[in-house]
C-alpha cells in the first residue's frame, strides 16, 4: 500500500524547472531509493516530501504530492505536524552541540513531552532502535561531538525516531562515512523498514541495490524508471537506466 504519491509533480527554483511531471508511489514499510546523476533533482524530490524547501525563496511546485491521501502542499497547514510524521536525516551528521541524551530529549521537549521518566524511556528505546545504545549507554552525558561520524549519524537517526515519524527521509546518509560505518547504517535501515517507510537519496548504486525494495531513477528532472529494485536491476526497461546502472553515465 502506498503512503506517499507523487502525481505529475514538478518543482522550480525561480524560473528554473528542475523536476518535471514525476509520478510514482512510495510504499509503506519499504525502502525506496531515489537514484540518478548529480543535479537530476533527487534531493529536490526528497525535500519536497517534508516541505523543507519551502524556506528557499522562489521554490514552487506543481501537480500533487500526497501523504496518506492528503496533498502536502494544499491540505496541510501545520508544518510541525507534517515534520513529525516525516523525519529527515542529512548527508553530514548534524548533532546539536549538547549531550547525547539531550540530543534526543530536546526534540521531545519541543514536542511537549515533559515527563522525565518517559523521556528516559524514549532515549533508551530510540538509541536501541538506532543500534547505538550499547556503545553509549554509560556516557549519555558526553557531548555528541565526541562520537565518531558513524555514531553521530546513528544518533541523528535516533533523534528522528524519537518523535515517532511514519516516514524517514535520508539524503546521502552515508556519503561522509567509512565503509564499516556505512554498512552499519545500511543494516540499520533494513531493520527500521519493518516499522518505518524509508526514502533514501543515494549516489551509490551498489547501496541502492543492496538495501532498497524500490528504485526511482531520475535523469535531468524526469523520472525515467520506477519499479521493484530486483526487477529494475535485472531487466531495466529504459536504455538510460541500464547505462546508469552500468556506470556509463553519471
Ligand atoms: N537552492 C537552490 N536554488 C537554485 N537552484 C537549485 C537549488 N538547489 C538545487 N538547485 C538546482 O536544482 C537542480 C536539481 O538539484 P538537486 O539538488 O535536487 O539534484 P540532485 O540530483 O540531488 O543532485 P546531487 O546528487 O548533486 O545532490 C540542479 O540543477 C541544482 O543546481
Amino acid at each position: 500500500m502506498e503512503i506517499i504519491e507523487f502525481k505529475n509533480f514538478g518543482a522550480y527554483y525561480g524560473e528554473k524547472k528542475v523536476v518535471n511531471n514525476v509520478t510514482f508511489p512510495v510504499y509503506i514499510n519499504k525502502i525506496t531509493a531515489i537514484i540518478g546523476p548529480s543535479g537530476c533533482g533527487k534531493s529536490t524530490l526528497l525535500r519536497s516530501i517534508n516541505r523543507i524547501n519551502d524556506e528557499i525563496p522562489g521554490f514552487k511546485v506543481e501537480g500533487s504530492l500526497l501523504i496518506d491521501g492528503k496533498d502536502v502542499y494544499k491540505d496541510v497547514d501545520d508544518l510541525t505536524v507534517l515534520r513529525k510524521k516525516v523525519g529527515m536525516v542529512f548527508q553530514r551528521p548534524v548533532p546539536f552541540p549538547m549531550s547525547i541524551y539531550e540530543n534526543i530529549a530536546f526534540g521531545l521537549k519541543i514536542h511537549g513531552v515533559k515527563d522525565k521518566s518517559k523521556i528516559n524511556k524514549i532515549v533508551e528505546k530510540t538509541l536501541k532502535e538506532a543500534a547505538l545504545w550499547d556503545e553509549v549507554k554509560h556516557e549519555l552525558d558526553k557531548n555528541a561531538y565526541s562520537l565518531s561520524g558513524g555514531q553521530q549519524q546513528r544518533l541523528c537517526i535516533a533523534r528522528s525516531l524519537a518523535i515517532e515519524p511514519e516516514v524517514l527521509l535520508l539524503d546521502e546518509p552515508t556519503s561522509a562515512l567509512d565503509p564499516i560505518a556505512t554498512q552499519r547504517i545500511e543494516s540499520l535501515l533494513e531493520r527500521l523498514s519493518e516499522k518505518y517507510t524509508i526514502v533514501i537519496v543515494t549516489h551509490n548504486i551498489a547501496q541502492a541495490i543492496r538495501i532498497s525494495d524500490y528504485i526511482a531513477f531520475m535523469f535531468k528532472g524526469e523520472l525515467i524508471e520506477f519499479g521493484e529494485t530486483s526487477e529494475v536491476v535485472r531487466n531495466p526497461k529504459n536504455k538510460l537506466t541500464e547505462e546508469y546502472l552500468n556506470g556509463k553515465i553519471g
